[in-house]
């Protein structure tokens, strides 16, 4: 069992003549103090009315089935843990006095005190009427949130900001990469005067994520222009882009409170498989945001489970693809790309890697190493989701070998599979068809994201995935937005149509001075960090 990162203590819990109507299930036992709720890596806290669902039952009629959830995230093992909560109530939670928006995840802090109650709409000290003793519930972190890079220093120490325009930048880490460190931020909002007026409580600031990359001088960042004009529920949301003196770039965004894939995937020492439905639901909103991408003329070429964000860490919830820090915008100049870019473990045979380490000795963000061949083009990005799906239906990343490049390299040239392992006995024939079509080294064979998208693996079940991705991913105004049909933000970007990339373009043409050398990043930082196996 996950080990305990936190808990909620049932505070004010006076009970008179009964029990309140509160039982609290499994939880307690698990958590192995009395009163006490254990808050684990993939386990999430629910709190309510229904007997099956929640840990902590509620037999009273202004509960919601479900009334709130609580989880924790963990980036990696050095990273200090996040603890959200998402009010999915009828009547509302606040916390320390303060509402919630429904639906949208809030990182907790200690000492927060959590009122499912809603007293906040007519409580007052003289009024005798309202509800007492009804149990309360303070969160408390098992380890200090504030770690090692105490909140004072974490400024100094990346030479960043503590506030850009009406955005303020907090100290918590949400993850790091090789790139930048993704930190919690918020924005002023000036709508709280508006809030008094209508005597409602005081609501929480949300939180949103800004990712802080050092740039190099005299260097455009891609990745701030292409998000910029961006705008798909399957793709982060970004709000403003900044460069400061210092050399920082700062990125901000949704802070997307799920963790991410590879987190998810990881239980134990290594990567656990999941059930064919869940990998069915992600693989379909991946498809969503690829297909919008590349009808946009934009490749990711980093598709990892790194960069695959879960909105909260269960079945059935919002995939959002980050990271798009190598990718890049086709146009009808530039039809293919011929940059050895990505990561190797996830990266199509024909984007060119080599397993001599020699060859990206020496580092830059913006990758070049000019490619032998004939290029390559957005199909990279099939390839990348066809290992992505290998691993969540069999837990294996297929051509990892023994772990070293080279072997990894030489594994993709080749492009074996192997389905005849047990990891593979519960999945469906089409389900490895499908795995098999996007892992085909031919790129004239392999499937386009409409193509995966039309594969019986998908299409059998689409009116099913169609309905879940309406109704439980999108927002309805979302739905009505992508009904309408989707646009860019911005007018000004060269958009190449499908046709145009199926035109052969000429060998790569960069002159040998632009040669500069690359070094490859790993979804496998993670890897490489905590030695997490793939093999069980
Ligand atoms: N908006 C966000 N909300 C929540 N977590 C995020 C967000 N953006 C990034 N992260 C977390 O931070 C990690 C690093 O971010 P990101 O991948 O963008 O950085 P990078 O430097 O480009 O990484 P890489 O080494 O993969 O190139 C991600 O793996 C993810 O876990």
């Amino acid at each position: 069992m996950e080990q305990v990162l936190g808990y909620l203590e049932v505070v004010d819990c006076e009970i008179e003549g009964g029990d309140q109507g509160m039982t609290i299930l499994n939880n307690e036992l698990q958590s192995g103090i009395e009163g006490f709720l254990a808050i684990r890596r993939h386990s999430m806290v629910k709190i309510g009315r229904h007997k099956k669902e929640c840990d902590v039952v509620f037999n009273e009629p202004s509960i919601s089935s479900v009334h709130c959830v609580v989880w924790v995230t963990l980036f990696d093992d050095e990273a200090m843990p996040m603890f959200y909560i998402k009010d999915t109530s009828l009547n509302g939670i606040t916390i320390n006095g303060q509402s919630l928006k429904k639906n949208i995840a809030y990182l907790l802090q200690d000492n927060d005190i959590i009122d499912i109650w809603n007293h906040t709409i007519d409580l007052s000290p003289d009024d005798d009427d309202h509800v007492v003793n009804k149990p309360l519930f303070k969160f408390v972190s098992h380890r200090s949130q504030t770690g090692s890079a105490s909140g004072m220093d974490i400024y100094e120490k990346l030479n960043i900001s503590k506030t850009i325009g009406d955005w303020e930048i907090g100290t918590r880490v949400v993850g790091n990469g090789t790139f930048g460190h993704v930190l919690v931020c918020y924005k002023d909002s000036t709508s709280l005067s508006s809030l008094k007026e209508t005597k409602k409580p005081q609501q929480r600031k949300c939180e949103f994520a800004v990712k802080i990359i050092k740039m190099k001088p005299n260097r455009i960042d891609k990745e701030a222009k292409i998000l910029l004009t961006l705008k798909h529920p399957n793709i982060i949301q970004v709000y403003r882009t900044f460069n400061d003196l210092n050399g920082n770039l700062y990125i901000f965004q949704d802070l997307i409170p799920g963790g991410d894939l590879f987190s998810y995937l990881a239980k134990g020492s290594c990567l656990s498989s999941i059930s064919e439905q869940e990998a069915l639901l992600i693989v379909f909103q991946i498809l969503h945001a690829l297909k919008y991408l590349h009808d946009h003329g934009i490749v990711h070429r980093d598709l990892k489970l790194d960069n695959i964000l879960l909105n909260s860490p269960e079945p059935c919830t919002r995939i959002t693809l980050a990271d798009f820090g190598i990718a890049k915008t086709l146009t009808s100049e530039i039809k293919r790309m011929h940059t050895v870019v990505g990561t190797p473990e996830y990266c199509a045979p024909e984007v060119g890697f080599k397993a001599d380490r020699q060859m990206y000795s020496d580092f830059s963000r913006v990758a070049t190493i000019e490619q032998e061949h004939t290029g390559y083009d957005q199909k990279c990005d099939l390839w990348s989701l066809g290992v992505i799906t290998h691993i969540m239906l069999s837990g294996i990343s297929p051509f990892y070998g023994d772990g070293t490049e080279k072997s990894i390299v030489k594994n993709t040239k080749i492009g074996n599979l192997n389905f005849s392992t047990q990891h593979w006995s519960n999945v469906s024939p089409n389900a490895k068809e499908f795995v098999k079509a996007l892992l085909t080294v031919d790129v004239e064979k392999r499937l386009d994201a409409q193509g995966a998208l039309n594969h019986p693996w998908i299409s059998k079940h689409l009116a099913t995935l169609q309905q879940i991705y309406d109704k439980k991913i999108l927002t309805p105004k979302e739905k009505l937005k992508l009904d309408k049909g989707s646009e860019l933000n911005k007018e000004n970007i060269n958009i190449v149509k499908r046709e145009d990339w199926k035109k052969k373009t000429p060998k790569a043409t960069l002159p040998h001075s632009l040669k500069k050398v690359f070094k490859p990043t790993y979804s496998s930082k993670k890897i490489y960090k905590s030695k997490i196996e793939y093999f069980k």
